[in-house]
């Protein structure tokens, strides 16, 4: 297995250059982040090329305070299409392969129209990217439009672009609908990054009701072989949490 240092998470202490430089003495192989926007791109295309590490996806911005992203909230196009322009322009600095649209704190079918057109936006302006939606659990993100692979699945079908992706996080599916390894599986193909945190308190996978050793044998048995997003909220300092890489 290979693993991206999602820097939302782990070295926050570090500005965003010296995590990606963290990362890789740490022996990660990738990195991803979350919100990247108040570092100059520059930097962290320096950083990146300093290590060799690639950047694996960020996302886009989430909207005011207490918002989520915006991309399924109905009247708010407009903010949508400028937050995944910003994102693609980024991403385009930085070389990052993947843009994870969020699509905010709605419900209802004019959240589920708003949704499907901003994707359909970003997907075709990604200019070779990847453009990933998330299912986020109802305990960390209440309210939140997007909430199960089951929902993602439908959404990427009905959207019908071929560089719409799932962000598989197994954190997040298994706390909202379990049976991660058949689902890893069935879903492989729609599959364009995995995330891993242990469950249900979002520390180190390595520990907790999924048993990571299992999930690591089937992403192998499946052929996955992109770098697996560590995802979790490190107790400490980040070096000192990595003994289960
Ligand atoms: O929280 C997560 O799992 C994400 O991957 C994210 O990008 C922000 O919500
Ligand atoms: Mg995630």
């Amino acid at each position: 297995m290979r693993f991206s240092a999602n820097l939302g998470f782990l070295w926050t202490e570090l500005p965003l250059p010296d995590a990606i430089r963290a990362a890789a003495a740490a022996g990660f192989q990738a990195v991803e982040c979350h919100w990247p926007y108040d570092v100059p791109a520059q930097e962290v295309a320096a950083a990146l090329r300093e290590t060799g590490l690639p950047m694996l996806g960020l996302n886009t911005r989430r909207g005011a305070a207490g918002e989520n992203g915006l991309s399924a909230l109905p009247g708010r196009g407009a903010e949508a299409r400028a937050a995944v322009d910003e994102a693609l322009a980024y991403a385009a600095a930085t070389d990052a392969g993947a843009v994870h649209v969020m699509a905010g704190f709605a419900e209802g079918p004019e959240a589920h129209a708003a949704f499907v057109e901003t994707l359909r936006y970003a997907c075709d302006r990604a200019d070779g990217r990847t453009i990933l939606i998330e299912p986020l659990n109802h305990y960390d993100a209440p309210g939140y439009f997007l909430r199960t692979t089951t929902q993602a699945e439908a959404i990427i079908a009905e959207v019908g672009a071929a560089n719409l992706k799932l962000m598989f996080d197994c954190y997040h599916v298994q706390l909202m609908e379990g049976d991660v390894t058949h689902r890893l599986e069935r879903l492989l193909g729609l599959i364009g990054h995995v995330q891993v945190a242990s469950v249900p308190d979002r520390g180190a996978p390595d520990h907790g009701e999924l048993h990571y050793p299992h999930v690591w044998e089937v992403l192998e048995r499946l052929g996955w072989d992109t770098p697996v997003g560590a995802e979790y909220r490190p107790v400490g300092p980040t070096e000192a949490t990595l003994g289960w890489m």
